[in-house]
């Protein structure tokens, strides 16, 4: 789908959805608008991530927090184990090499075809100011939604005792929002820009998973936190998950160009189902990334 407002007539407001006066979205040529963009192009670059605290204004955190609570029974619980970059790991390697290295996985994820067009996550998601900020801050001209109905937006469940363990993700930057937080314990701790196109750079990656923590970085995210990620460069985690409150994120998925599908074996590995965009994938042989990192 095309990211401009011209092409989407029906697009309903952001106002009350967004704190508008502190983000200002629908006017992003304002010095105001131009500024924030500034500011977070400027973090970016400095760490591979920004949050914007409270992005969603106070009085739409209820019902925000009631969407993802109302959502989360149809998450799918992934109880596999996992490397760095989901992948299998390699026989040839030492038993320390990070892709020898499994942690468990244990949060759910609920699937974008089951998030409706009228939650305040989808509305955010699809309007085209919100994905004309996004591209401004990630720097590229336009963003495109996943073409992919399962991972283009989901919801990130984590319960107690559930954590999700060193990773990268799929796409080259992730925009989150939490929705609700854990008691204790859900920390979101990140290697920034520990890898890049260039290299795995494993060695570091092996010193981070033998527990150094001098280049790691840790968020506090509260409800209606928007943070936007370089999740394919920096490795990161969330913590386990203490007490008995979930804690609950929402993944907003962009691609640069259209029509992004996520490899079918992910797919199945994460939502436990294929869409059938992905079984006319596996039919036609069509899986490889278009960059080499192991994924
Ligand atoms: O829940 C979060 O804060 C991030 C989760 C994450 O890294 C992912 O789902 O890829
Ligand atoms: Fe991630």
């Amino acid at each position: 789908m095309h990211a401009t407002a011209d092409t989407r007539p029906d697009s309903p407001s952001l106002e009350g959805l967004v704190d508008l006066a502190r983000y200002p979205l629908t006017d992003l040529s304002s010095s105001a608008g131009q500024a924030l963009i500034e500011r977070c192009r400027e973090q970016l670059a400095d760490d591979g991530c920004v949050v914007l605290p409270r992005f969603v204004p106070d009085q739409a955190l209820d019902r925000l927090e009631r969407e993802t609570e109302r959502l989360s029974p149809a998450a799918h619980y992934n109880q596999n184990e996992t490397n760095p970059y989901n992948s299998d790991g390699d026989p040839g390697l030492p038993a320390s090499h990070p892709k020898n290295r499994f942690g468990d996985r244990t949060n759910g994820f609920v699937a974008g075809d089951r998030i409706d067009r009228d939650t305040i996550i989808r509305q955010v998601y699809q309007h085209p100011d919100f994905q004309r900020f996004i591209a401004a801050v990630v720097g590229i001209e336009t963003i495109h939604e996943y073409a992919d109905p399962l991972a283009d937006l989901v919801v990130n469940v984590l319960r107690e005792g559930c954590q999700h363990p060193w990773h990268y993700d799929t796409n080259e930057f992730i925009v989150t929002m939490m929705t609700r937080q854990s008691e204790g314990g859900g920390r979101f701790e990140y290697a920034p820009g520990i890898r890049s196109p260039e290299g795995e750079n494993f060695e570091a990656v092996q010193s981070v998973l033998d527990g150094d923590r001098s280049r790691l970085k840790t968020l506090d995210l509260q409800p209606g936190d928007l943070q936007v990620f370089f999740g394919r460069y920096s490795l990161h985690r969330v913590t386990p998950v203490e007490g008995t409150r979930e804690r609950h994120t929402v993944i907003f998925a962009y691609a640069k160009e259209p029509g992004f599908v996520g490899r079918p074996e992910r797919a199945q590995r994460i939502f436990g189902r294929m869409a059938p965009v992905h079984e006319r994938m596996l039919d036609e042989g069509r899986t490889q990334r278009s960059d080499n990192l192991a994924d």
